[in-house]
């Protein structure tokens, strides 16, 4: 362990998409360093399994509930719950999103709502209704959320992603000026690659849509992120030891942006035939989650 594993002790944080994946990461890694960890999705049985799942290794830390954060009233209502059940938060990680690959001139706009909503509209909901209550009763807070390298690049066909990411980072430069007198600090990770099952069926579908964005290859490290490394950064961001950092979005990619394969540029070569494949294996891997779904 980098860091002393008490060093979050006295935090509460909540982190969106906590359930699986980076969110899940991230929530073992706050809990396991001493914090109070809520998370946060659509599927109770499947965050109920995270929070089990964890809770055996650092004892019973980790809480969740079932929210859509594109339902501004089901944000307020489960963060004053939060608020009510446990204490004030101290954290929040906007890291929940959604994603496919798709040909732009081909998105719907339900399939742009679905993208676009989830990642801007549910990081801003979220933030203002802890922010909210931080302003209201004098309390420090601080926000993290998860981008992506394409904030600084783009990136074609994910266009709605890199919309809303990079909406994201204006939100946290504008309100880290915003909110500083109340003692709020606002940042940032943009991530490289870190292969999670969820994000690669949605980006990776099938074997002709491996190209740079996904390959670790492409990364002149040579390899993947690992969940401890961004662990170490949020954990930083989250904590007192980062009181005078905001308004940054540290990227952590192992230069996989300044060497320029980090965006789909590569799926340029896909014809209609294997983007019909792609969407046909990624919509079955977003039906088969969302037969779990529980709000
Ligand atoms: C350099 C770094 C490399 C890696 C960077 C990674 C950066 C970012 C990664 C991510 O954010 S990955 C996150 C992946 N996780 C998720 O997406 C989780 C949430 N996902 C979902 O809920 C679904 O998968 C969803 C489809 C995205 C949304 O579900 P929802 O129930 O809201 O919508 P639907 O009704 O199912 O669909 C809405 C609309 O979208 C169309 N659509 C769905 N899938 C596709 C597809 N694969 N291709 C094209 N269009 C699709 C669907 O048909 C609907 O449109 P209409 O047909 O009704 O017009
Ligand atoms: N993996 C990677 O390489 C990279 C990921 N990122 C970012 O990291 C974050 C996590 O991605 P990753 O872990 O890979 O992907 P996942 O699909 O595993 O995580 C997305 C999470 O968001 C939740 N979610 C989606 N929509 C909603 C909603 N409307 N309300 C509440 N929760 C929702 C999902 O749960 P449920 O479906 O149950 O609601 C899921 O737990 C994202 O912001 C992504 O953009 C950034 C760069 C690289």
């Amino acid at each position: 362990m980098l860091y002393d594993r008490n060093c979050l002790e006295g935090k509460r944080i909540l982190i969106t998409g906590g359930g699986t994946g980076i969110g899940k990461g991230l929530a073992r890694h706050m809990a396991a360093h001493g914090a109070q960890v809520h998370i946060w999705g659509r599927r109770a049985q499947v965050l109920e399994e995270a929070a089990a799942e964890i809770n055996r290794e650092v004892g019973e830390r980790v809480f969740w509930q079932a929210v859509d954060i594109r339902n501004y009233e089901a944000v307020d209502a489960a963060v004053g719950e939060i608020w009510d059940n446990y204490g004030p938060l101290t954290g929040l990680v906007n890291n929940a999103a959604a994603n496919f690959i798709a040909p732009t001139k081909d998105l719907s706009p339900r399939g742009y709502e679905a993208i676009a909503s989830t990642v801007m509209d549910g990081a801003f909901f979220t933030t203002q209704c802890a922010g909210r209550r931080w302003i209201e009763q004098g309390l420090k807070g601080s926000v993290v959320s998860t981008l992506v390298t394409w904030i600084w690049t783009g990136s074609p066909y994910v266009v709605p992603s890199a919309m809303a990411k990079a909406a994201v980072n204006a939100m946290t430069m504008s309100l880290a000026v915003e909110w500083a007198r109340y003692g709020i600090r606002l940042n940032a990770v943009a991530p490289g690659p870190f292969p999670t099952d969820y994000a690669w069926q949605m980006l990776n579908p099938t074997a002709d849509s491996s190209v740079g964005a996904t390959q670790a290859d492409q990364v002149p490290m040579g390899r993947f992120g690992e969940m401890s490394e961004l662990g170490n950064l949020v954990l930083l961001l989250l904590s007192d030891g980062a009181d005078y950092i905001t308004g940054e979005t540290i990227t952590i990619d192992g230069g996989h942006h300044l060497a320029a394969p980090s965006t789909f540029a590569g799926l340029n070569s896909m014809s209609d035939e294997q983007w019909a494949q792609a969407k046909a294996a990624a919509k079955a891997a977003s039906e088969k989650s969302k037969a779990q779904r529980s709000v």
